[in-house]
């Protein structure tokens, strides 16, 4: 793992990786200042592959989006089979954590597929309570929270689309989209509660997933015993 602050990276590498990203993407579009303020809480942080980037358990404040490589979501490490899900890049990661008020819901770690995987660490704190509008401004949380209940949904889709006839594959679905007037706080209130209930419904996947791989693992191990 190598760290290096944001004034280390080359700033028309760095601008390349971040147009990539729709949140830094439409920040960059609607306000610089906004976008500036970001790089300044953020560092940009390299893995080779097999090393833990996050750690289910852990603590942390860090928010993560995938600059270049790919990287593996287990829901619990001791179970090699448990693989829920891939980052690639422009994608957001570490966001449940935060949105729950727990600790890391999953360990993530680089994929051998990639040579090396490459994360910018953006930190969270910087967003302040929900409705604060400084530093960060209104506009910019609502940009994150369009995106993560977007992402949140797009993942839940993938899911239901897999499982059609599973309990849990209809339930996002049901979660209500934002109908009101734009841009306001209450936005932002429903785009985080909206965030929050998709959160807890891929957290039940992830349960399942780890119920279904540790079936798969004892019958195979049933396997090994008896033509052992
Ligand atoms: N099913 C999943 N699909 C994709 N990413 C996930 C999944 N479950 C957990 N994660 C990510 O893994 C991260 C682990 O840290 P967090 O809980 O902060 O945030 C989590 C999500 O960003």
């Amino acid at each position: 793992m190598e760290t290096k602050p944001l004034h280390k990276v080359p700033r028309d590498t760095l601008d390349h990786l971040l147009s990539g990203i729709p949140f830094f993407k439409a920040v960059r579009q609607q306000d610089l200042k906004q976008f500036e303020l970001l790089l300044q809480a953020s560092r940009v942080v390299s893995y080779l592959p097999g090393e833990i980037v996050l750690q289910k358990g852990d603590t942390g404040n860090w928010l993560y989006f995938l600059l270049k490589g790919k990287l593996a979501v287990y829901v619990d490490q001791a179970l090699q089979g448990d693989l829920v899900n891939y980052v690639t890049p422009g994608e957001v990661f570490g966001d449940l954590a935060q949105l729950m008020g727990q600790a890391r819901t999953a360990t993530v770690i680089a994929d051998a597929a990639a040579k090396e995987s490459m994360v910018l660490a953006l930190d969270f704190n910087v967003f302040g309570p929900l409705n604060s509008v400084s530093p960060i401004s209104r506009q910019t949380k609502l940009s994150y929270y369009r995106n993560t209940a977007h992402n949140l949904r797009w993942k839940l889709e993938v899911y239901r689309s897999q499982h059609l006839q599973h309990e849990l594959a209809n339930k996002h679905r049901q979660i209500k989209l934002y109908l009101g007037p734009k841009d306001t706080h209450e936005e932002l209130v429903s785009l985080h509660e909206q965030s929050q209930a998709l959160a807890l419904l891929l957290l039940e996947w992830n349960k399942e997933f780890g119920v279904l791989s540790a079936d798969t693992l004892n019958q195979n191990q049933h396997i090994v015993e008896r033509e052992s």
